[in-house]
């Protein structure tokens, strides 16, 4: 692969990084942008009291001068505020005590007391099968590092891959169109009018009366205790034509997009175009029947295929559906067993958000971007991004 990322950090750790590799020479990266999409993944309604804590911005550690990409590596540094609270947890070389006394830490402006070790696995969360796994007797190693703070740092990176995809006309939104049991429909509307009201939307969903309709079921599910999944739609502009292949499982763009985006914690389901409706219906009435005209070249009247046929991207925009689970982190608490003690106990929550689907809806633009630019970079690569666009014109002039 000739683009990639990997990030590092713990949720209440110093901080997160991420180390971007690949990326072409001269692109032209504005940090405000990353900074404004570290933001936007922070915000939506029905996010807890972690969020009022952090303010995402990011440091350039390596592989951006001047405002341009210079070939290297490109390294990004997220600090976490909440590390101030957590010092004496996660100090990386000393112990905040030796049995399992109760500590105490500031959280949410107030001091609590918490157990030292965590041996109280969350039904929902990496804690059991992690600990297990990795054959630890403290939870905290497993959900330190499998908690959805570090999608900040892939939203820096993907933040980074969307300063390639501008030279190519592309843009990525997302919108959420179910909180819990509230659906909006999918709306008709231009790239453009969508993204516009999106921006200033408190839930990221286009409908404002279903909006307002969701946001009184966050409210509502909050105070009974409990939390709520959703679903987001992920539209794009017209993508060029012939990015992924058909020829080998792997280089699908389907199934990487679909490997990155579930990857996103609690993304359960992924659906490309109208997969699930497609299915109950017949062959005739799903398939995006092929035109030509000498001002659009081929084109479809219809996109129920959402962009990819044959795991290659057919010209048009890609539409991508994301199921996601509700947060497993409830204040009315579930049945769970000690790892130490093998003791039932009910599970108590001092803190979590009660949805984050826009949060994820966030993410998950990251993630499209990143994979449409490793897909640009395979088809039209080269070490500048003059040379990728030379060779982008010459394939478009052959059409
Ligand atoms: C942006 C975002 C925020 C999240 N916030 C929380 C949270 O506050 N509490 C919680 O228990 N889970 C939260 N989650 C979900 C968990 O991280 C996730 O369900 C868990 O790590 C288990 O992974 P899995 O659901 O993919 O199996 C959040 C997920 C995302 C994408
Ligand atoms: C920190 C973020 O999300 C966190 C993801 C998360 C989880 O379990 O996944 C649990 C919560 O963290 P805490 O336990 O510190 O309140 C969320 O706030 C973030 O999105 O930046």
């Amino acid at each position: 692969m000739v683009l990639s990322f990997k990030t590092a950090g713990e949720s209440h750790g110093k901080g997160l990084m991420v180390i971007i590799d690949g990326m072409p020479a001269g692109v032209k990266v504005d940090i405000d942008l990353i900074n404004k999409k570290l933001g936007r993944r922070q915000g939506g309604y029905g996010r807890g009291g972690r969020m009022k804590i952090e303010k995402d911005k990011v440091e350039v550690l390596s592989g951006i001068r001047c405002g341009e990409t210079i070939g290297s590596p490109v390294g990004l540094l997220i600090y976490n505020r909440d590390w101030e609270n957590w010092k004496k947890v996660m100090s990386p070389v000393t112990r905040p005590g030796v049995g399992n006394e109760e500590i105490s830490i500031k959280k949410d402006g107030k001091i609590k007391k918490i157990k030292r070790v965590v041996t109280r696995p969350r039904p929902g969360h990496a804690d059991l099968a992690g600990a297990l796994k990795y054959n630890q007797s403290d939870i905290r190693n497993i959900l330190e590092r499998a908690s959805a703070r570090e999608t900040a740092a892939r939203t820096a990176a993907g933040a980074v891959a969307q300063a390639l995809l501008k030279y190519f006309d592309i843009d990525i939104i997302s919108h959420v169109i179910q909180i819990g049991e509230v659906k909006s429909s999918s709306p008709e509307v231009d790239f453009d009018t969508l993204k516009e009201r999106i921006l200033k939307s408190p839930l990221n969903c286009y409908d404002k009366k279903k909006e307002q309709e969701m946001i009184n079921h966050i409210d509502k599910i909050k105070e009974a205790g409990d939390s709520l999944g959703g679903v987001i739609e992920i539209r794009t502009t017209p993508l060029p034509v012939g990015l992924g292949s058909h020829v080998q499982w792997d280089r699908r763009l389907d199934g990487r997009l679909a490997q990155a985006l579930i990857s996103i914690p609690a993304i359960k389901g992924v659906e490309i175009g109208t997969a699930f409706d497609n299915a109950g219906s017949y062959g005739s009435r799903v398939h995006d029947e092929i035109f030509y005209s000498k001002e659009k070249g081929f084109y479809r009247k219809t996109n129920r295929a959402g962009g990819l046929e044959g795991g290659i991207t057919n010209g048009e925009p890609l539409i991508i559906r994301l199921a996601m689970k509700p947060i497993p982190t409830l204040y009315s608490p579930l049945q769970s067993v000690d790892i130490v003690t093998k003791k039932p106990f009910t599970a108590s929550v001092e803190r979590s958000d009660v949805t984050a689907v826009p949060a994820a809806g966030v993410v998950a633009e990251a993630m499209v971007s990143f994979i449409l630019a490793q897909a640009i970079l395979e088809k039209f690569g080269g070490d500048h991004i003059d040379e990728i666009f030379d060779n982008y014109k010459r394939f478009l002039d052959k059409m």
